[in-house]
């Protein structure tokens, strides 16, 4: 099969490797799980993403899930070009940081206090901070394959790009820093119960993807997140749920609103920026209340709340909380979507299997079901990157490794869906001929 000729994007991956670790900003765009070169890109505009060899492509990255409207929407356009005339930054309070925080806390059920911060990663952060301040204990749990970012502590078992790259356990990080995470499989309860018997009153908070999307897309079963609600509750474990990937994608309160299980802290990034650099963690008052200037636990950022950042976030969160029929519409096109995919798989008598959640969606390449980070393992890898360049090539651009999720955007079209799934399906002739 044929990797896409894109001469000026190998000239540019060329060039970025000599100034550029890699010659990426961040390791999953390198396409090494897949081979080939990245695409350079110089523009998006609603389903559509162009690159540097002009050529453009359907897409279901979504800039890895903030673009749930598409590129280049003109509501967050216009309150970004709106912002850009007042400065760029302050350093200093502004009244949008007033009306994100008002907005957020009504329209995420566990969050009564939030602080913004400018990624998923210091969300994180600052979120086992809190909680280990407030409890006064060191350990914390961890799901297998679950990604909090790059934080020292999240980068054992991590997924998503770190399990890409092969190093979900990445050097660099200390032995005494990997010794207070804890780790339990996905779906599995009776080895969390295991854990916090091992661990008696020493672990401060239980921090989980409550809806993986970094080890490929991953479902919870048999009422786990409840289950983790009244464990957390019995033993005093602040229970945070990572909703950086679902916070906003999967209904306006995130996966704990789908799921009616409302943690005590939530992480949030992508959506909550609109495609700017942005982040957030939040929860009930009395942890909140524990964040400096309020309370005794540190975190700051020089560019936290920028504005302009607040303001492509205010623009992107009014749009979702005053139209909630973009999660039923987004629904709609993942069901078409994945009935499509599915239709395809049967059709060439193929065992590989679908995951779907609202407008997340992912293909294993597996025989079996996936339910924790162990089975998406076992997936055969090898065949996923040929498929990925066989979409390529039928001009779908999918995220570069088998254990991400596709992001749908509102953007796409019926239309768009019957091309994407016409690609699936020549896509699985060609690779599976
Ligand atoms: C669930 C989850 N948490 C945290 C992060 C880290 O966010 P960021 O990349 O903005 O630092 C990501 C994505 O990277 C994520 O998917
Ligand atoms: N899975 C990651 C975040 O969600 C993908 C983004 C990245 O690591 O660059």
């Amino acid at each position: 099969m044929d990797i896409v000729n894109n001469k000026r994007s190998a000239d540019l991956f060329s060039k970025a490797q000599n100034t550029i670790p890699g010659g990426v900003n961040s390791p999953v765009r390198a396409f090494k799980s897949v081979g080939g070169t990245p695409l350079f890109i110089k523009s998006a505009k609603g389903a559509y993403i162009t690159d540097e060899d002009n050529k453009s492509y359907l897409e279901l990255i979504n800039s890895w899930g903030p673009m749930i409207l598409g590129h280049a929407h003109p509501a967050i356009l216009e309150a970004v070009q709106g912002a850009v005339n007042n400065s760029l930054s302050f350093g200093a309070p502004t009244s949008k940081e007033i009306d994100i925080a008002e907005l957020i806390c009504s329209m995420v059920p566990s969050i009564e206090k939030v602080r913004m911060v400018n990624s998923g990663t210091e969300a994180t952060m600052s979120a086992i901070r809190v909680a280990r301040g407030f409890t006064g204990k060191d350990k914390f749990i961890k799901i297998e394959g679950c990604y909090h970012g790059h934080g020292d502590a999240f980068l054992i078992a991590a997924g998503s790009g770190a399990v890409t790259m092969g190093v979900p356990n990445s050097p660099g990080v200390t032995e005494g820093t990997a010794k207070d995470t804890l780790l339990a499989p996905y779906n599995d309860v009776d080895k969390i119960e295991q854990l916090i018997s091992e661990n008696k009153d020493e672990i401060a908070a239980l921090i989980i993807e409550p809806v993986p999307g970094n080890m490929g897309l991953v479902l919870p079963t048999n009422d786990y997140l409840k289950k983790l609600r009244e464990i957390c509750t019995r033993e005093g474990i602040i229970l945070i749920f990572d909703e950086v990937m679902t916070g906003f994608r999967l209904a306006k309160g995130g996966a704990q609103e789908v799921f009616d299980v409302i943690p005590d802290m939530t992480t949030l990034g992508k959506i909550i920026g609109g495609g700017m650099p942005v982040g957030a963690y939040g929860g009930k008052a009395e942890l909140m209340d524990y964040v400096a200037p309020a309370g005794p636990v540190y975190q700051a950022g020089t560019l936290s709340g920028n504005p302009v950042a607040m303001a492509a976030g205010l623009a992107m969160l009014h749009h979702l909380n005053d139209n909630p029929s973009v999660y039923t519409d987004l629904a709609a096109k993942g069901k078409k979507l994945v009935t499509g995919i599915q239709a395809a798989l049967d059709r060439k008598n193929l065992p590989y299997k679908v995951t779907l959640l609202g407008s997340m969606v992912c293909l294993f390449f597996t025989d079996k079901e996936v339910n924790n980070f162990a089975d998406a393992q076992t997936t055969n890898t090898e065949k996923f990157g040929k498929f990925f360049h066989a979409m390529l090539d039928n001009g779908v651009y999918l995220p570069p490794s088998q254990y991400e999720s596709w992001f749908m955007s509102q953007a796409l079209t019926d239309e768009n869906l019957d091309e994407i799934i016409a690609a699936v399906n020549a896509s699985l002739d060609s690779i599976e001929a």
